[in-house]
């Protein structure tokens, strides 16, 4: 039971309004309105919606029956006559009662930010995975939302076009959603417990994993596919990557890791969203190393940055060593009054279509995930001891000296911890 797709139940293309309440706490949680209304502009053209106009109000705080003022309703009501809009989109999270209001009094379709995002997500699913996750999330978030009958609970489900949890679920009550939601709950863990399998399995063989993380349409793709070759979906748009994809990676020192890409994050991620793809995102946390990729020309780079920073926090992986990439530096125009980013110990200023830059990106991935080097002196008997050099990192150099092994060796910080304590004893003394 996947979500409808957009090709298939599309008959005719959204014509939307959108609105957005500006309250003192969307100020201080966001920072600048105006960007989020740009981002929700991007999301409905990604959703596949023409976008018509866009309206704000100020006010302290949302209305509890309408979201916005009955004065901006009427506001709304004329521009929609007068535009031929079928749908009005709000840029934060409506309660049900205030989508059914406002549904009764426009006669318009009515879907707020969370749930276009969740219609985007539904658009891009193609794994099993995904699938499930995005199914479950849009399930959670119709659950709290279901107290009417008829035109309205068909309405709430409906989505951009018809996707969304699909017609013939809305028939069914509450309690077949809840059977559905724990169903969907035990498939999902059902593919976490395969993926941690997996994931396991790569951690066993020592292989280091890194992690591309960063906000959406940040370049995290681009990486992957500029420093791989592969084969992945690269888009200006939001939310390209649902689904984390692996690709093995050589070092310039010849070292094999692998790195992973990841969905991107937005600010106000609905949070049901955000526990549905938990699985996916554990990705992140079993990471030896996380690429915070951003987009340095975004005029919101610095609200994205923290974004992406309180998620991986909540993911429990911020304190992981990782590097900030500043990525589409090409793109970044100054006029002196505020500096660029600049490379460091931690970061790095690049262009992802730049193979200089990737260069300088890969030695500082190698630089994290090698640890010192090391010279051990090994009795010439000991052949056990050079092969648990070899599992601890990347041997530099074997000279054998009469009855003395002379082994140097560029220690990975994990291998070593796993088991190359054991050849402590026989480091060489300066
Ligand atoms: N000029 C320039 N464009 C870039 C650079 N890196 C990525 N892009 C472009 O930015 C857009 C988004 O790139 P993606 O790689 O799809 O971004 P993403 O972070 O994977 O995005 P999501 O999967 O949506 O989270 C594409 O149009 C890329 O061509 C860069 O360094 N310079
Ligand atoms: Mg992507």
């Amino acid at each position: 039971m996947r979500p409808t797709t957009y090709e298939t139940e599309h008959e005719m293309q959204d014509r939307a309004i959108l609105v957005s309440l500006v309250t003192n706490e969307v100020k201080r949680a966001s920072g600048d309105p105006e960007h989020s209304l740009q981002e929700l502009v991007n999301l409905a053209e990604t959703a596949g919606v023409e976008v018509l106009t866009s309206l704000t109000q100020n006010k302290e705080t949302p209305d509890s029956k309408w979201f916005i003022g009955k004065g901006k309703v009427e506001e709304v009501r004329a521009a929609a006559e007068e535009l031929g809009a079928t749908t009005v989109i709000f840029d934060q999270e409506l309660s049900g009662a205030q989508v059914r209001n406002l549904e009764e009094a426009l006669d318009l379709k009515i879907i707020d930010r969370t749930q276009l995002i969740l219609d985007i997500f539904a658009q891009r699913a193609k794994t099993r995975e995904g699938i499930i996750q995005v199914e479950l999330a849009q399930l959670s978030y119709l659950l709290p939302r279901l107290s009417g009958h008829g035109k309205n609970l068909s309405r709430l489900g409906g989505g951009i076009g018809t996707r969304g949890p699909g017609e013939s679920k809305l028939e069914t009550d509450r309690r077949h959603i809840r059977d559905r939601i724990s169903d969907l709950k035990g498939q999902l863990e059902e593919v976490v417990r395969h993926r941690t399998l997996h994931r396991e399995r790569r951690k066993k063989s020592g292989v280091i994993q890194v992690a591309l993380v960063g906000y959406t349409n940040a370049g995290k793709s681009t990486l992957l596919r500029e420093l791989t070759n592969a084969d992945v979906y690269v888009e200006n748009q939001l939310f390209a990557t649902l689904d984390p994809t692996s690709r093995n990676l050589t070092l310039p020192s010849g070292k094999e890791i692998v790195l992973t890409d990841t969905v991107g994050f937005i600010q106000n991620l609905p949070t049901d969203l955000i526990a549905a793809f938990r699985a996916t995102l554990e990705e992140v946390n079993e990471a030896d190393l996380v690429l915070h990729v951003v987009d340095s020309s975004s005029p919101m780079r610095d609200e994205q940055m923290a974004v992406v920073d309180r998620i991986l926090n909540e993911l429990g992986a911020s304190g992981k060593p990782h590097i900030t990439v500043y990525n589409k530096i090409d793109l970044c125009v100054t006029d002196g009054s505020e500096l660029l980013p600049a490379s460091s110990g931690d970061a790095v200023a690049m262009n992802a279509y730049n193979a200089e830059d990737r260069g300088r990106l890969l030695d500082l991935v190698q630089s994290k995930v090698t640890g010192a080097t090391r010279t051990f002196l090994f009795p010439a008997e000991r052949g056990d001891l050079v092969a648990l050099a070899h599992r601890s990192g990347d041997v530099i150099e074997l000279e054998v000296n009469g009855e003395i092994l002379r082994l140097t060796v560029a220690l990975n910080k994990q291998d070593y911890e796993q088991h190359g304590h054991k050849l402590d004893e026989f480091v060489e003394q300066a």
